[in-house]
């Protein structure tokens, strides 16, 4: 397993093997990339009784138990202590079937107490999507999420072998 350094994310860029749309070259760093926060988040209701996590819970099941927000002209998500929601990154990240990736929170928003995943930072080899962030506030603040934030980074790395992402959440939305 090797880490793609930032110059080799730009390369494999330019080449179109790794596809990120939209993307900012100004968001490289030296070995991953940031991407940013939609506009669109969902949040779950009251519910009554138990929800099974169980493998035949489906794609579809969280959102019987959720509402999605949309957040435009600047207005942001309000996420209050113990509080969790999910996000979308604005950026597809198509890749190919020789790379897959994490997506990771950034050192400055940790430090506010913001998890941009709770235990589910893999993305599969040739997923093409906008990754789902299942934000969680960790801290004792509320917490506002501005649409467009540099959120969280995404970091590439090299197969050995190629396999291809061709589950649920390929294609998905919020
Ligand atoms: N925080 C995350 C983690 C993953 N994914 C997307 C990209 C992954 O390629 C895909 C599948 O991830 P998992 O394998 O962790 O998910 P499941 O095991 O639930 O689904 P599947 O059975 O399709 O593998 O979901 C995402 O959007 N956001």
């Amino acid at each position: 397993m090797c880490i793609l350094s930032g110059t080799e994310i730009k390369k494999q860029l330019k080449e179109e093997k790794l596809i990120i749309e939209p993307c900012d070259y100004a968001n490289i760093g030296i070995a991953s990339i940031d991407l940013t926060l939609g506009d669109e988040f969902r949040y779950f209701v009251h519910h009554n009784g138990p929800v099974p996590i169980s493998d035949e819970a489906g794609a579809k099941d969280y959102q019987k138990f959720s509402r999605i927000m949309k957040c435009d002209d600047g207005r942001p998500y309000f996420l209050g202590p113990g509080q969790m929601c999910l996000g979308i990154t604005k950026e597809r990240v198509q890749l190919p079937s020789d790379l897959c990736a994490l997506v990771e929170g950034r050192s400055r928003f940790a430090r506010l107490g913001l998890s941009v995943h709770i235990t589910a930072s893999f993305i599969n080899p040739g997923s093409n999507n906008q990754t789902v962030l299942e934000i969680f506030n960790a801290s004792s603040l509320t917490l506002a999420l501005y649409p467009g934030t540099k959120v969280c980074q995404m970091i590439f790395m090299t197969m050995e072998g190629q396999a291809h992402y061709n589950g649920i959440f390929q294609d998905q939305a919020l």
